[in-house]
């Protein structure tokens, strides 16, 4: 047992040139996907940091595996007790974690202010590129927090689910957060407890209150939430709340002055949710933090294109989506939000109980393995930890099972080829924009074609790479950019590198030689490397000169 989780756990060596055919599984290509692969010489010691700031994680990750080494899959950490101190976030950061997430819903402001400073500061300090994301809280339905205890309900007992306020614990009395929760809500309705902990029948409502008898045991868990149901299908809840409250205004606010890098928003109705919040952050000069529409509704489902289009990204937030739709619908809705996300050109995060069981035991469930490789061989651009990292006892395992599951799923992926199976519909409707986006749609078919070793794009807000991104190139996108907070929203797109340099020169082949240079300086490309060279850079804010060009460099 012990060796089997020891050689998940070990990260698989990988082979240092992208693969062009899609050879047979054969005991011999098993075994050459287990070769070593040459070690790269280290960074110049000697020479003064050169001002291009490569992230130390990927830095050493391609120096130890060389390009194809480089993972692609982007990994989301949910940050809680478990992992909040700098030591434990620097152990995550050194284990592949991109991006740091804060969900509103627990901890305090100010426990949120710690974390989100101490991330920032070994992002400084080590050299990190790790970003920041507050998850809000919504409105949603759920009992009031019962402090770390959970209480079983009993098959036949009669409980009631009340709005009333009040302190410490009261038999078979459930206290349920939100006024309006019973509205609409009739006798012989089944009341469902996180998606089927438990399930009641609604035997009586006297006022706002309901009172249900349970027909299906289980535990009521701390801030379970509800959902109700009749004839199999679900009873409209919460449609006349917004979707942020006061509170999660105040969050916003937080995020902002604190510069986070994503807000990802909670139960998103419609488009105009998503709209509304990045006007507004606009308004606040704060356009560059990216939100993420999190799809776990009904009613995401129904505008989900709509959705996805306003937004910067995706998570498929399959806890509270669980709540609301059948469980077996799961995995369709996941495939299908995946791949309008790709087609969309949007970062898409698959999210929840990836390793729920590593919150407690040291190894995954072999079918929880095989859920994360599913979501990399959908080509997810990111997996999620949730209470595996926020309150487990095996944050770091847990996340080196995804890096070490998403590695093994990419190099698969590409051995048999399988981005050339991904359609790409035309998205640019201006000229300009149709220009762009042929650049990258050629790129990436030459990259792949004459195998270069990695591919360098130019980008000031981040659109080009994730334009190449989409096509799921064999080798890394490095993406330059001198905005650091283009760099950080780069950490959700799928095998790109965000690299900051200090500003992009009018000079565009200066820009290339400077990057060049640099990176071969620090030792992070070197002679006889092969670098596919693309620019879309508009030159000059005055002058808006575009430069246009793939170009391939044979590193001299
Ligand atoms: N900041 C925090 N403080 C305390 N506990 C947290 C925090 N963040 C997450 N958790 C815990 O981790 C669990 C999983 O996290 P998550 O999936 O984000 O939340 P939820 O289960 O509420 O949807 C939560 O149920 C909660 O117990
Ligand atoms: C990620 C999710 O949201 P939260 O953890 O905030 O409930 C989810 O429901 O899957
Ligand atoms: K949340
Ligand atoms: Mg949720």
């Amino acid at each position: 047992m012990a060796s089997i989780a020891g050689s998940l756990l070990s990260p698989p060596p990988l082979p240092t040139k992208p693969h062009l055919t899609a050879p047979k599984l054969s005991t011999q290509t098993l075994r050459t996907k287990f070769k070593p692969s040459p070690i790269r010489s280290s960074a110049q010691s000697t020479s003064p940091p050169p001002p291009l700031a490569f992230d130390s994680v990927s830095e050493s990750e391609l120096r130890r595996k060389g390009f194809m080494g480089l993972r692609k899959t982007k990994l989301v950490c949910t940050v809680g007790p478990a992992c909040s101190s700098g030591a434990a976030l620097e152990r995550l950061a050194e284990g592949g974690m991109t991006v740091a997430r804060l969900n509103m819903c627990h901890g305090t402001r100010e426990w949120h202010r710690g974390v989100i400073r101490e991330v920032k500061r070994l992002n400084r300090e080590k050299g990190f590129c790790v970003s920041v994301m507050i998850d809000t809280e919504g409105n949603q339905t759920h009992m009031v927090d019962l402090g770390d205890s959970s209480i079983r309900a009993e098959d036949g007992s009669i409980w009631t689910f009340t709005t009333e306020k009040f302190e410490g614990c009261r038999p078979f009395t459930i206290q349920v957060n939100f006024g309006g929760f019973s509205e609409g809500v009739m006798m012989g309705d089944e009341l469902v407890i996180d998606g089927g902990m438990a399930t009641f029948e609604v035997v009586d409502k006297i006022g706002n209150d309901l009172c249900c008898k349970c027909i299906d045991p289980g535990l009521l868990l701390p801030r379970a939430k509800l959902s109700f149901w009749r004839n199999g299908e679900l009873v409209g809840q919460n449609s006349g709340l917004p979707t942020l409250s006061k509170k999660d205004w105040d969050d916003i606010e937080f995020g902002i002055s604190e510069g986070v890098d994503f807000i990802a928003v909670s139960f998103i109705k419609d488009a105009n949710d998503i709209k509304h919040l990045k006007s507004y952050l606009s308004e606040r000069s704060a356009g560059l933090i990216r939100v993420l529409a999190k799809i776990e509704s009904m009613e995401s489902l129904e505008n989900l294109n709509d959705i996805i289009e306003a937004s910067d990204g995706v998570m498929v937030a399959r806890g509270d989506l669980g709540v609301h739709v059948p469980l077996e619908q799961i995995p369709l809705i996941q495939e299908e939000i995946t791949h309008i996300c790709r087609q969309l050109n949007k970062p898409v995060i698959v999210a929840s109980q990836l390793l729920e069981s590593m919150i407690e035991y040291p190894i995954p469930t072999r079918a929880e393995v095989a859920d994360v490789s599913e979501a990399v061989r959908q080509y997810a651009d990111a997996l999620m930890l949730s209470g595996e990292s926020a309150v487990g006892s095996n944050a770091e395992k847990a996340l080196s099972v995804l890096r070490v599951a998403s590695g093994r799923m990419e190099l698969w992926s590409r051995e048999e080829n399988r981005q050339c199976f991904l359609s790409q519909p035309q998205l640019a409707k201006s000229l300009p924009d149709r220009i762009s986006e042929k650049i990258c749609d050629c790129a990436v078919h030459m990259a792949n074609n004459l195998g270069v070793d990695a591919i360098f794009v130019y980008t000031t807000h981040g659109h080009m790479a994730s334009l190449l991104s989409r096509h799921r190139p064999n080798p890394p996108i490095f993406a330059f950019t001198d905005s650091s907070g283009s760099r950080n929203s780069m950490n959700l797109l799928w095998g790109v590198i965000p690299i900051e340099i200090p500003s992009l020169s009018e000079d565009m082949e200066a820009n290339i030689k400077g990057t060049i240079s640099l990176m071969k300086d620090r030792g992070s490309v070197r002679s006889g490397d092969v670098v596919l060279v693309v620019s879309d850079v508009s030159c000059s804010s005055a002058a808006p000169a575009v430069f246009q060009s793939i170009q391939v460099k044979n590193v001299a």
